[in-house]
């Protein structure tokens, strides 16, 4: 594998077997092909964004990147290591946060969780001390270190979930949806911190969300993948055009005005002052914004992203539509990448 590869998949599958009661004594056998031929690759200090709709296989892949799962068929590399065959060493090079869960001791001071990390994964006293002062001041972690986790805030635990993820100096970072629930502010401040990380210290991250502002904010590649099946490699922007997917500008005027008119975009609902307008999700809000405020009353404004589902959904009719066009129905599905 060369350098480059930082994470390699050819071909990845990941079939479960599970057993449902039907009757009394009787029992169906059923296959759930979770990942289903996946490849792609992870060039070292890339961030990617790693989405898909419920159920898509997200958290099935980073399972197999950590070595929790073994797949059942195609090759996984990374940072060259097999990671079912040698977990523990890969431990020391990759770092995961799972936004539903932490890995912190609920009952604990969040300085006694990062002491028992610190012991765990060996890491040598000067180096530890180094990051942890230096992750307490990036993440504002200072006045939380004698907190129990349980009294922690949501956003506060996420925090403190990402230091401990980071104390051993990974050189990849998995985070399954590490801004899910947060306020505003929290997800900017999280957002801020793997940015940084990202720039000074070249950390690999692979992002799973259901939010695309954390895509849109700090990656400038997106995989989606849905049934097991990778649907889509490549910039956001692109993302949109392949789904054509749509964004809503809300806009509030000084009063009640006919639908105001600003190409592409077009009011899609209006309730006394405030007007809704839909624009293609390629283009630029920044400009659209300034021709509302140049040519109209505007007391407020807000830009709504689709969800992903949405666009998800999108993308899959414009493939069948697409491949009906090409006299091959049938293809919609497929790995476009
Ligand atoms: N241990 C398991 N045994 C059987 N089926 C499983 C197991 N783990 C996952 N699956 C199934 O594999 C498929 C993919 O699940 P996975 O958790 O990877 O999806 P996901 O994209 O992470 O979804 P979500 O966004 O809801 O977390 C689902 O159909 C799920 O029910």
């Amino acid at each position: 594998m060369s350098d480059e590869a930082f994470i390699e998949l050819d071909g990845v599958e990941k079939v479960f077997d599970v057993r449902k009661k039907t009757g009394f004594l009787k029992r169906e056998r059923r296959q759930v092909r979770a990942v289903d031929s996946i490849s792609f690759t992870v060039p070292r200090g890339e961030m990617v964004g790693y989405i898909g709709p419920n159920g898509a296989g997200k958290s099935t892949t980073i399972k197999m990147l950590t070595g929790i799962l073994t797949p059942s068929g195609g090759r996984l590399r990374v940072a060259g290591i097999d990671p079912s065959r040698e977990r523990t060493r890969l431990a020391h090079r990759i770092g995961v946060v799972f936004g539903q869960r932490t890995t912190l001791w609920w009952d604990l001071p969040l300085i006694d969780s990062y002491k028992l990390m610190h012991r765990m994964y060996r890491i040598p006293d000067a180096r530890y001390r180094e990051n942890l002062d230096r992750l307490v001041e990036l993440l504002d972690l200072g006045a939380l270190l004698d907190v129990p986790v349980r009294q922690l805030s949501l956003g506060q635990r996420m925090r403190g979930d990402i230091a401990a993820a980071l104390l051993h100096d990974p050189e990849v970072l998995y985070l399954d949806e590490p801004t899910i629930g947060l306020d505003v502010i929290s997800k900017s401040r999280v957002r801020e911190f793997l940015r940084e990380l990202n720039a000074e210290r070249g950390t690999t991250v692979l992002l799973t969300t259901h939010d695309l502002q954390d895509i849109e904010q700090l990656c400038s590649r997106v995989m989606v993948i849905d049934h097991g099946r990778m649907m889509y490699d490549g910039p956001l922007a692109g993302l949109h055009e392949v789904g054509e997917s749509e964004r809503t500008l809300v806009v509030d005027l000084e009063r009640e005005l006919p639908p105001i008119e600003v190409p592409p975009a077009r009011v899609v609902k209006v309730e006394g002052p405030r007007q809704w307008l839909a624009f293609p999700a390629a283009e630029s809000a920044a400009v659209l914004v300034a021709r509302v405020a140049a040519e109209y009353p505007l007391v407020d404004l807000s830009v709504r992203e689709p969800d992903i589902e949405t666009v998800i959904a999108k993308m899959y009719a414009e493939q069948a539509e697409q491949a009906e066009k090409a006299g091959s129905a049938g293809n919609a599905g497929k790995a476009i990448s």
